[in-house]
């Protein structure tokens, strides 16, 4: 079943024209118009293709292996990923516009070209994107929702983790970080519902993060205030 996040169905530049006036500066909304203009491949999701057509991954990314970082906040391990890894296409999905365009300054700066932007909620993403597709997916510091009667808006809930099982490939890895204890809790326990493994021992143990790390802003917010980071891997059955 198609699912309706995203009300208005609206092409992507009416999207950032909701935000005009609100938070952004001037030289932010040029900037978004511009650098997705030029981005390559450019935005993705059905927010720019309402008819909900599969995305064409091969012609997206010609062929190479497909990650996803769901919420990447402001891009700093989705450009370290796409700039390690020139073998594989990078697709980043955030509704945070001011992450966005964050993600943009990065891109320029790193000049890498192997990264696609889904401006929006990751959802309206899962709908477009082929059953069994990609390789690799991050969930990395998820809002924590700490309050119980919150719980079942975290991610790690049926509702998200459904849909990405259905598009990540068998074997396909799923990294999830986090520095909330009851949220390490929740994942262990919805997560291999959904038909995944943990591997309780990649990288070694969990609170030692994975070789190819960097550190994101809310790891470093974390450290900050004294939180143990986490991070668990899990494997699509
Ligand atoms: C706590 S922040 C962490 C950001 C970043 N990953 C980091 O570690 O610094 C969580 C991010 O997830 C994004 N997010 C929440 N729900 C989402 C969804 N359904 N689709 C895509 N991103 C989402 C939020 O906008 C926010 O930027």
């Amino acid at each position: 079943m198609k699912s309706d996040h995203h009300p208005s169905g609206a092409p992507w530049r009416n999207f950032y024209g909701r935000f005009k006036g609100k938070g952004l500066r001037k030289s932010q909304e040029v900037f978004l118009d511009e650098d997705l203009d030029q981005l390559s491949p450019g935005p993705v999701g059905w927010d720019v293709n309402p008819d909900r057509t599969p995305l064409d991954l091969e012609s997206l990314f010609g062929g190479k292996p497909v990650w996803l970082e769901i919420g990447f906040g402001g891009g700093e391990h989705l450009v370290h990923q796409a700039a390690s890894n020139p073998d594989v296409g990078l697709i980043g999905a955030e509704p945070y516009i001011n992450g966005v365009a964050m993600l943009l300054g990065k891109i320029r700066d790193a000049g890498v070209g192997n990264l696609a932007v889904h401006p929006g909620d990751v959802r309206n993403l899962f709908d477009v994107l082929p059953e069994a597709s990609i390789s690799r997916a991050f969930l990395l510091y998820p809002d924590p929702w700490p309050k119980k009667r919150h719980h079942r808006r975290r991610f790690v809930t049926e509702e998200h983790i459904a849909p990405l099982a259905r598009v990540l490939k068998p074997g396909a890895i799923f990294r999830v970080a986090t520095d909330i204890p009851d949220y390490v809790r929740q994942t262990l326990q919805e997560v291999p519902r959904q038909g995944f493994e943990w591997l309780a021992e990649t990288p070694t143990d969990w609170n030692t993060p994975w070789p190819d790390w960097i550190s994101t802003r809310y790891e470093e917010k974390a450290l900050r205030e004294d939180r143990t980071p986490h991070y668990l891997t899990f494997r699509k059955l």
